[in-house]
């Protein structure tokens, strides 16, 4: 589900091409496997489908009411999907593909809203999880801000691999890469982080990745059933997660569970793997929408991320690399 302009600039391309979109420059392939877009700010991905689903997908999932969608007996809390954005235009916004983009993103510096946002070297700030290392950084770390070059692109499993890096040094002591891997199949999301300076460094950070819904309150997730989490919005109280997770509302919550999950919203079952990670952020912010997102946009994102949070902060020494992973797939009982 991207921005209309966005899907004009992909129709308009045959091949791979780099295109100006929002102010940024964004790396486009439309190919036999599917489609994939790459923002050079951020390393950020934009938009994935995969050629098996093109077809289907064109015009065919509506933007407005629920689906008939899953109804969980065992889900916390029932409340009522709230009626965001239920009046509103969703111009702007076109159905296809695994991400989610708002179609109104902040101007530059700002990052894009969408897609797969890299936060590092640490997640969220001094405000809400004490990251930041001298409690001053921005909000989940500046990489998601910074200009990234492509390296390289390679065929990879009948379909491509992307390799990025920062153009500027953005720590002292540690340096990042991603790894993008897209085929018919699966989208696969690598975030490396290697020392080369000379203490031990502690991080944190997540592939905070939007993932598109038909209805974001009326949502399940599998695989948490059991997990013990910190609840954001009660000032990070400790909680178990009773049953599956039913998403009815806006929520915040890091749970600590390296499991694989499942997002079932009535539409597609998406598969949501995790390598190096024992932090799963689950997050909509309800009614309470960020500014650079209306609401008839805003009810179809689900985040659910691949993180290392105050759960599961990393101790990286000389030498020593770290790989934050996350692979998304259809789930084979779909
Ligand atoms: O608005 P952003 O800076 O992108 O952050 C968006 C959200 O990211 C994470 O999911 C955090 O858990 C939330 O607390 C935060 O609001």
């Amino acid at each position: 589900m991207i921005p209309a302009s966005l899907r004009a600039l992909l129709d308009a391309t045959d091949g791979q091409r780099r295109v100006d979109w929002a102010g940024r420059e964004v790396w486009l392939a439309r190919e036999p496997w599917g489609e994939l877009a790459v923002s050079l700010q951020g390393a950020q991905v934009l938009h994935y489908l995969p050629a098996p689903e093109a077809a289907p997908a064109e015009g065919s999932l509506p933007f407005a009411g629920a689906p008939d969608g899953p109804e969980d007996a065992r889900a916390e809390g029932s409340l009522p999907a709230p009626a965001v954005g239920a009046t509103q235009s969703p111009e702007g916004l076109v159905p296809g593909g695994w991400l989610w983009v708002t179609p109104t993103p902040q101007a530059l510096p700002g990052a894009i809203r969408g897609g797969i946002p890299l936060c590092w070297p640490w997640f969220a700030d001094e405000r809400t999880a004490d990251e930041s290392p001298d409690r001053s950084g921005p909000m989940h770390g500046p990489a998601r801000k910074a200009d990234w070059r492509l390296e390289a692109v390679d065929e990879h499993e009948e379909g491509l691999e992307l390799h990025l890096s920062p153009v500027e040094r953005l720590h002292s002591q540690l340096v990042p890469r991603a790894v993008i891997q897209a085929n018919a199949q699966r989208l696969h999301v690598e975030l490396i982080t290697e020392h080369v300076g000379e203490t031990p460094v502690k991080i944190t950070g997540a592939l905070h990745s939007y993932l598109a819904v038909a209805e974001a309150h009326a949502c399940r997730v599998e695989g948490l059933a059991g997990a013990r989490y910190l609840d954001k919005l009660a000032d990070f109280a400790e909680r178990e997660q009773q049953g599956e997770l039913g998403v009815r509302g806006g929520l915040d919550r890091i749970y600590h569970s390296n499991a694989e999950l499942v997002l079932d919203d009535g539409r597609r079952r998406l598969r949501v793997a995790r390598q190096g990670s024992d932090s799963a952020v689950v997050w909509h912010p309800g009614d309470a929408l960020p500014d650079d997102t209306a609401a008839a946009a805003g009810r179809h994102f689900l985040c659910i991320e691949s993180a290392n949070t105050r759960l599961d902060p990393v101790w990286l020494v000389p030498g020593a690399q770290h790989l934050l992973g996350t692979t998304l797939s259809l789930a084979s009982d779909a």
